[in-house]
């Protein structure tokens, strides 16, 4: 249909046609290639504090499962590593891929993941609204977590648990209390690059921070996240949601550092 989408129609490879974004100059995700990468050791580490978190809802947009925060004020925030200010967190989601190992958005040496967590930020110091940061080139900064296949997440349960509430498209549901610390790695070494949106409209907003450690989930788990439809409850045609990653875009000469060496 019309609306941007994953499928043949209305896929990644359609989007400049309303979006033409798409074709620019810091267009995300990309392949990171860690030997063609910068170590900065003046790059101080990422300081997350996610202490007085709150959780709201949780909700099928048609495009991801996102779980979204009251962020009325600095409680839940990322700051330092590459960014300037105190960036809070307004939502999260998921990319995933069907069954094997596609999914995540970010590859690393054309190495793909069965899936990709954003946690997204925006620069409440210098903007009044997540739209208005939206449109600025250093408005957002997204976290972005690989997962990988191996034993079950203990963290992710209560996700996994809740996605029935939301199976289509359109649903929000009550989701109260959830950390998201519980799903990061032990390490956060990360890369960072100046990038975008990932889907429509693909605003050049975001500084992307990727954590070099994946979070291991159950193959059980992930398969929770395919029993969501893109479709709402009253369309006829029931399509799984899945493959909701947009490829590596080009990298146009930008310069990805890494915080490790
Ligand atoms: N996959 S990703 O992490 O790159 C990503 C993060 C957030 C959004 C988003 O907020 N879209 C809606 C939206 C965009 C705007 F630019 C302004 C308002 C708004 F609701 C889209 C993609
Ligand atoms: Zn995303």
């Amino acid at each position: 249909g019309r609306h941007w989408g994953y499928g043949e129609e209305n896929g990644p490879d359609a989007w400049h046609k309303n979006y033409p974004i798409a074709h620019g100059n810091r267009q995300s995700p990309i392949d990171i290639v860690p030997e063609d990468t910068v170590y900065d050791a003046s790059l101080p580490p990422i300081f997350v504090s996610y202490d007085h978190c709150n959780s709201i809802n949780i909700c099928n947009n048609g495009h991801s499962v996102t779980v979204e925060f009251d962020d009325t004020d600095d409680k839940t925030v990322i700051r330092a590593g590459p960014l300037d200010n105190a960036y809070r967190l307004k939502q999260f989601h998921f990319h995933w891929g069907g069954k094997g190992s596609q999914g995540s958005e970010h590859t690393v040496r054309g190495k793909t993941y069965a899936s990709e967590l954003h946690l997204v930020h925006w620069n409440a110091d210098k903007y009044k609204t997540f739209g208005e940061a939206a449109a600025a080139p250093d408005g957002l900064a997204v976290l972005g977590v690989f997962l990988e296949i191996g034993d079950e997440h203990r963290g992710l349960h209560k996700i996994t648990d809740a996605l029935y509430m939301v199976k289509f498209k359109g649903r929000v549901a009550d989701f109260k209390g959830f950390n998201p610390k519980c799903l990061l790695p032990n390490s956060l070494h990360f890369w960072t690059y100046p990038g975008s949106l990932t889907t429509p409209p693909l605003h050049e907003s975001v500084t992307w921070i990727v954590l070099k450690e994946p979070i291991i989930v159950s193959e059980k788990q992930m398969g929770k996240f395919r029993m969501l439809l893109f479709s709402g409850e009253e369309e006829e045609s029931r399509k799984c949601m899945e493959n909701n990653f947009r490829p590596p875009q080009p990298l146009k000469g930008r310069k990805v550092l890494a915080s490790f060496d």
